[in-house]
């Protein structure tokens, strides 16, 4: 690694399962379901991958649910138990805020914004930017995403956010200070700028390779690539399960990890969300520190780095964005965007009363 901006040499991640923690994290955490990591390495076979596949699959979700609506309709209350909603528990998720500064993480796609077939067309609404600007205006704001830091900004368009795209492997300061952010115009952090050309070459590679494959889709995210199958036919998965694998046994530096009906490959790096969010926080001035409560926001397995590592700090707050029961480190839940947006308005509403209110 040179040694600009890199801190990280690159050994291999082990792919080893991690225990569930059974320590309570916050005072009033719901105990925490079992973890199970998901990660896909260069281990499994094929056959592995495309069960993974599916089970990353809504339809299958769905069919999986009609099958067995009932006992569904149990685990899901049980996992609500586990995992209550962050709107339902408003009261005591900011309870734990008490003394404290909050600082918000947001991932993008599927948090901020719907999931939707074309990548490229996961706009935000006008009524989401406008609540992460207010949230921004009261709070240091950040969104955490697997984009390509460029793109997501194209997205969110708020200048006085942090960035971190690409898994976080490309960090950026608000671009416009605000009341809690000067403005750090520089990138602040690049864990993995000597992947670039290697990213470049499997991009390439993969475009190539997977162009027979009606409806995959690869995206270059600067520091890592997504290949898309949310609109690949089902019969063609082990197919282009098959063909990343095969490319990336060109690529020992790199791993490949699964989204939502994405493949992600990254570099072998110690880099991940919940790396960002220390990073983050240091940068902030909170290393350290008891008196911070991250938030952090998120819907997709890569987002799991980031709520353990809330766990492992016995600090924050950890919200999934799913509708169905996951395996997760988190501690609460929203359903869906909808919802995160009314938890961030129903946050900044909560401030500006606090503030207002005289204190005995
Ligand atoms: O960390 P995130 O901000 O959640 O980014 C993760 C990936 O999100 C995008 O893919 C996902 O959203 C798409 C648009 O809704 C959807 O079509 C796709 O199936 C989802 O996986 C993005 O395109 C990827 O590059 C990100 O890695």
């Amino acid at each position: 690694m040179t040694k600009q901006g890199v801190v990280v040499p690159a050994p291999a991640e082990a792919a080893v399962a991690v225990p569930p923690s059974s320590a309570p994290l916050l005072p009033y955490p719901p105990p925490r379901a079992a973890m199970r990591k998901k990660c896909l390495q260069m281990g499994p076979g094929v056959g592995g991958w495309v069960e993974s596949m599916r089970a990353s699959s809504p339809t299958h979700a769905r069919a999986a649910a009609a099958l067995a609506a009932g006992a569904d309709e149990d685990r899901r209350a049980a996992w609500m138990v586990e995992h209550p909603s962050a709107l339902s528990k408003f009261d005591q998720v900011v309870a734990a805020s008490k003394g404290k500064q909050i600082v918000v993480f947001l991932d993008y796609d599927g948090t901020l914004s719907p999931i939707v077939d074309d990548p490229d067309a996961a706009y935000m609404s006008d009524t989401m930017r406008r609540a992460v600007r207010s949230v921004a205006k009261h709070f240091p704001t950040a969104i955490v995403s697997g984009r390509c830091r460029d793109k997501v900004f194209e997205f969110v368009k708020l200048a006085e956010l942090y960035y971190a795209g690409s898994h976080g492997m490309d960090i950026k300061g608000p671009a416009k200070g605000s009341r809690h952010t000067r403005a750090a115009k520089g990138v602040l952090f690049q864990p993995a700028s000597q992947f670039l050309p290697m990213i470049e070459q499997v991009h390439e590679s993969l475009v190539e390779k997977t162009r027979s494959i009606p409806g995959a889709k690869v995206e270059n995210n600067k520091f890592c690539v997504s290949v898309h199958f949310r609109c690949v036919d089902e019969k063609s998965w082990s197919a282009l399960a098959e063909t990343v694998k095969s490319v990336l046994k060109e690529y020992p530096k790199l791993k490949l990890t699964q989204g939502r009906m994405v493949f992600e490959v990254r570099p072998i790096i110690k880099w991940d969300k919940g790396k960002a969010l220390e990073f983050l926080l240091e940068s902030l001035g909170f290393a350290d520190c008891a008196d911070v409560l991250p938030v952090y926001i998120g819907d997709d397995r890569t987002d799991e780095d980031a709520f353990k590592v809330l766990r492992r700090r016995g600090q924050g707050v950890g919200i999934l964005v799913s509708k169905h029961p996951k395996d997760t480190s988190a501690s609460y839940s929203l359903q869906e965007p909808a919802e995160v947006m009314e938890f961030l308005l129903r946050l900044v509403e909560w401030e500006r009363l606090s503030k207002a209110r005289p204190k005995w």
